[in-house]
């Protein structure tokens, strides 16, 4: 018997897959065509090349199903070059397995068609129906600086998430290797590197490694329970405007926490709490007008609470996806173990001023 969402879920591990060589491929590559976007943030050839991979496996298998994704091509209409640049990745990229690449719908026609997939990510999102979200690349300025970065997919119905998909190129494959500084800057997609995370609701969360072609076996993974708060670890980004580091600290102090915060771009924060590696994640909003975006977390909300956590905002409320293409109901992000979750909230909530 086939298990709910076990087609999503399939094409899903596939597309993030394919993006990820594409990915892979600009990592290494001393130019990145790199764009400044008009909130100032950067986007480069990976991050256009990598969506228009995934939306068009995702149009091959699930043609009525939109879309939100984070990047537009309305700069690529007006330059040329960048746009060859892609095409010239797209064209060139595919899953070194037959049967696996079949499945993703083979290659795009040609850079115009290239173009107007990309932009069939531009579905405003809402509370009813089947929508994808995609995060071609999570955490481009590390991935840029040579940090942690991920490709992350997931299928909301009705505004809850019901599969979603990391792709790791730089964390470990190794489950239990531990969440180190190192870990968080190191860049390298080397031998022993690149993991994928995934999730079905209600069906648990897995990890597997990353390949090039079929999917690899997936083992279960779980988070770890925190027995003492003073061996706790915890993570947040690296970005200083993206998360309030000074707020972040007084939290871990007030808890007990002795070890110094896992700096870490990307959604591989979710993943790396989830498998049990690190064990808290926190988000502090830096700003009282910044909006979260779904694609930021979908997917590992689901993969943290499918592996035995808890993920709210500073708030207690469940992040809500069903209100179009940001958390707009939403502030900042507390992911943690199920036990101890409401213990860190408390906190959260004491260091913040939070009601
Ligand atoms: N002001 C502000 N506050 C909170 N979040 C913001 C902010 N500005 C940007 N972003 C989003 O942060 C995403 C990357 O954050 P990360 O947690 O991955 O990492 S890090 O902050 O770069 O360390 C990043 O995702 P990508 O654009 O996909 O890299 C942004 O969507
Ligand atoms: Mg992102
Ligand atoms: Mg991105
Ligand atoms: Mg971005």
């Amino acid at each position: 018997m086939t298990s709910l969402y076990s087609k999503e879920l399939e094409i899903a591990q596939l597309a993030v897959q394919r993006a990820s060589i594409l990915t892979k491929r600009v990592f290494h590559e001393k130019t990145k065509g790199t764009v400044s976007k008009d909130d100032a943030s950067p986007v480069t050839i990976g991050d256009f090349g990598a969506q228009a991979l995934i939306i068009s496996a995702l149009k091959h298998n699930f043609p009525h199903d939109e879309v939100v994704a984070e990047e537009e091509a309305a700069e690529l209409r007006s330059n040329s070059a960048l746009r060859d640049q892609i095409w010239e990745l797209v064209r060139t990229t595919q899953l070194d397995d037959v049967a696996a690449e079949g499945l993703l719908g083979g290659a795009i026609k040609d850079a115009e068609s290239m173009l107007d997939i990309i932009d069939k990510g531009n579905s405003k999102g809402g509370r009813v129906g089947r929508i994808w979200t995609i995060d071609p690349i999570d955490g481009t300025k590390g991935f840029l600086r040579g940090g942690q970065y991920a490709v992350c997919l997931a299928l909301l119905e009705d505004g809850e998430v019901k599969v979603g998909t990391i792709g790791c190129p730089n964390l470990p494959v190794d489950d239990s290797a531990p969440l180190t500084a190192d870990i968080g800057a190191n860049a390298t997609d080397e031998e022993g590197r690149g993991v994928l995370f995934s999730a079905v609701i209600g069906q648990g969360a897995t990890s597997r490694p990353l390949k090039t072609g079929a999917l690899a076996e997936g083992k279960s993974i779980s988070m770890k329970p925190i027995t003492e708060m003073s061996n706790a670890s915890f993570c947040e980004s690296v970005e200083a405007g993206h998360s309030n580091q000074s707020e972040s600290a007084r939290i871990a102090q007030k808890l007990g926490i002795t070890k110094p915060s896992v700096r870490m771009d990307s959604q591989a924060k979710y993943g790396s709490i989830a498998r049990g590696a690190g064990d808290i994640y926190l988000r502090l909003p830096t700003s009282k007008t910044y909006q979260e975006k779904i694609w930021d977390h979908a997917a590992g909300d689901l993969i943290v609470r499918e592996a035995g956590g808890q993920v709210t905002d500073t708030k207690g409320n469940r992040l809500d996806f069903g209100v179009g293409r940001t958390l707009a109901t939403n502030s900042g992000v507390i992911a943690a173990p199920k036990a101890v979750h409401s213990q860190v909230l408390s906190v959260v909530q004491e260091v913040l001023g939070v009601k």
